[in-house]
């Protein structure tokens, strides 16, 4: 995965929100709320946790929509800490999606807490294993992240 190119276009985002709705400051706990509240969302979509409902889970597209929204924050995230890497390593495989849930939110409130480069590199890894579980491979997601960023630029033209 070429993570300098999704650092640049983060970057690109990150500052034209900024810009267009006159922000100051690094928004790092309302980027650190959003990763958290994406990760409810993604959770809910796959529906891995519900095990008193028969109900299947979304189409994997629309979990894969859902788990991109989580990378840019992350991306987000390390930018506003000036973490910019080429590479990351995936963590460990989890045997479940909710496995990988739980560990993935204990990983972003060690970094929270904590804001060390090893923490964020570990949560970057955490949510790379997280998306191998899901079924997702990097190119997959690389291609689903440029999609939504690219969304999302389409919003803030039309004043979202
Ligand atoms: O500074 C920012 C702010 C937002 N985003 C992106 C991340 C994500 O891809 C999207 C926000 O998530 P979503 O698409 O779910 O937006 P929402 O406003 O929560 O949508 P909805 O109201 O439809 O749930 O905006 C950034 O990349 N940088």
């Amino acid at each position: 995965m070429d993570w300098l190119t999704l650092f640049e276009m983060q970057e690109q985002l990150d500052k034209r929100i900024q810009s267009e709705h006159n922000l100051t400051g690094n928004q790092f706990d309302e980027r650190l709320l959003a990763l958290l509240v994406e990760l409810g969302e993604l959770a809910n979509e796959t529906r891995c946790f519900k095990f008193w409902s028969t109900k299947g889970p979304s189409a994997q597209v629309t979990i894969l929509e859902e788990y991109v929204d989580g990378v840019h924050f992350l991306l987000s995230l390390g930018l506003s800490l000036d973490y910019r890497k080429n590479a990351f390593v995936e963590g460990d495989y989890y045997l479940t999606a909710t496995d990988a849930f739980l560990d993935v939110y204990n990983k972003t409130n060690v970094f929270a807490i904590s804001r060390t480069e090893q923490s964020y590199e570990v949560l970057i890894g955490a949510y790379l294993a997280l998306g191998a579980t899901l079924g997702f491979t990097q190119e997959m997601i690389f291609k689903a992240y440029v999609a939504k960023n690219e969304a999302n630029h389409v919003r803030q033209d039309n004043g979202y």
